[in-house]
């Protein structure tokens, strides 16, 4: 069973015909919601939880690019402020001391968060701020004794929308993102689905960062952490 927002009213929907008919109407659900507004994403998780019992599978994707005044501060509201209320409201309904039954929190951020990208910087920031959320998360002793693990994904670049719309509101130099993106080569979604599905399946992951590109292929990263008592 799978719900899943979206702004884009008319695509949400379109997808939601598409999986309903492939796995019976009872099983998909779409909801118009906006991420970056708290009171419709609490009504949202509610939602799925009186639809469908719980939520074992949370996965904040929404994002978007913007560098000038003011999408760049959208794309904080997106980006950040987005995953980090999606992922304070999927622990609050799958702790199980909260009365949950515990489960997997996947967020998507971007190689360009794991590396700097000064063609993007807000966006670049936007991500880094998304791993450092998902690892503090996974980290916590808390989060872990309540059965919930958390992971991120890292594309550098995908066959999506994203990359296809890149001009001067969101990136500081069009010619040299081309290049860029040339250079590292772009992956198609299904290895971002299939890094994804990793994460989900492989209960001794938590706090994993995980980097999927053309030019590396999928990479999971090593980064030094003291733990804190
Ligand atoms: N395409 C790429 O090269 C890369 C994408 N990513 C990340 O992957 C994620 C998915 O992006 P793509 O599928 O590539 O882009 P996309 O533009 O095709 O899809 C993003 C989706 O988010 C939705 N959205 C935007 N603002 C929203 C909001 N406020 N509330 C709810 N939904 C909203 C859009 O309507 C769209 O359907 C994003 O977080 C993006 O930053 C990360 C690295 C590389
Ligand atoms: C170069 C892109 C510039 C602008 C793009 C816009 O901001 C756009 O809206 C979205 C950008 C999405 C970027 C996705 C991935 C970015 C990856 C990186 O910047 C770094 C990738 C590889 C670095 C090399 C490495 O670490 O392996």
């Amino acid at each position: 069973k799978v719900c899943f927002c979206d702004t884009n009213g008319e695509l949400g929907t379109k997808t939601l015909s598409e999986l309903q008919s492939k796995y019976g109407e009872g099983n998909a659900m779409f909801q118009t919601c906006d991420v970056s507004l708290q009171q419709p994403m609490e009504n949202l998780f509610k939602k799925v939880k009186e639809t469908f019992g719980c939520l074992d599978i949370v996965c904040n994707n929404a994002g978007i690019g913007g560098e000038v005044y003011p999408l760049w501060e959208k794309t904080i509201d997106v980006n950040l402020k987005g995953t980090t209320r999606g992922t304070l409201l999927a622990l609050e309904h799958m702790r199980t001391d909260k009365g949950g039954k515990g489960g997997v929190i996947i967020n998507i951020s971007s190689a360009a968060g794991l590396n700097v990208n000064p063609l993007s910087p807000v966006y670049s920031a936007t991500k880094a701020g998304i791993i450092a959320l998902t690892r503090s998360l996974a980290m916590n002793s808390e989060v872990k004794s309540a059965g919930v693990r958390l992971n991120v994904v890292c594309p550098a670049f995908v066959d999506t929308d994203l990359i296809k719309e890149i001009n001067d509101d969101n990136c500081l130099d069009v010619q040299k993102a081309s290049k860029f993106i040339e250079m590292i080569g772009v992956v198609s979604k299904e290895v971002v689905v299939d890094c994804f599905m990793e994460l989900v399946r492989d209960v001794n992951q938590n706090g994993a960062v995980v980097k999927c590109s053309k030019m590396d292929g999928t990479q999971y990263t090593s980064i030094e952490v003291k733990p804190v008592t």
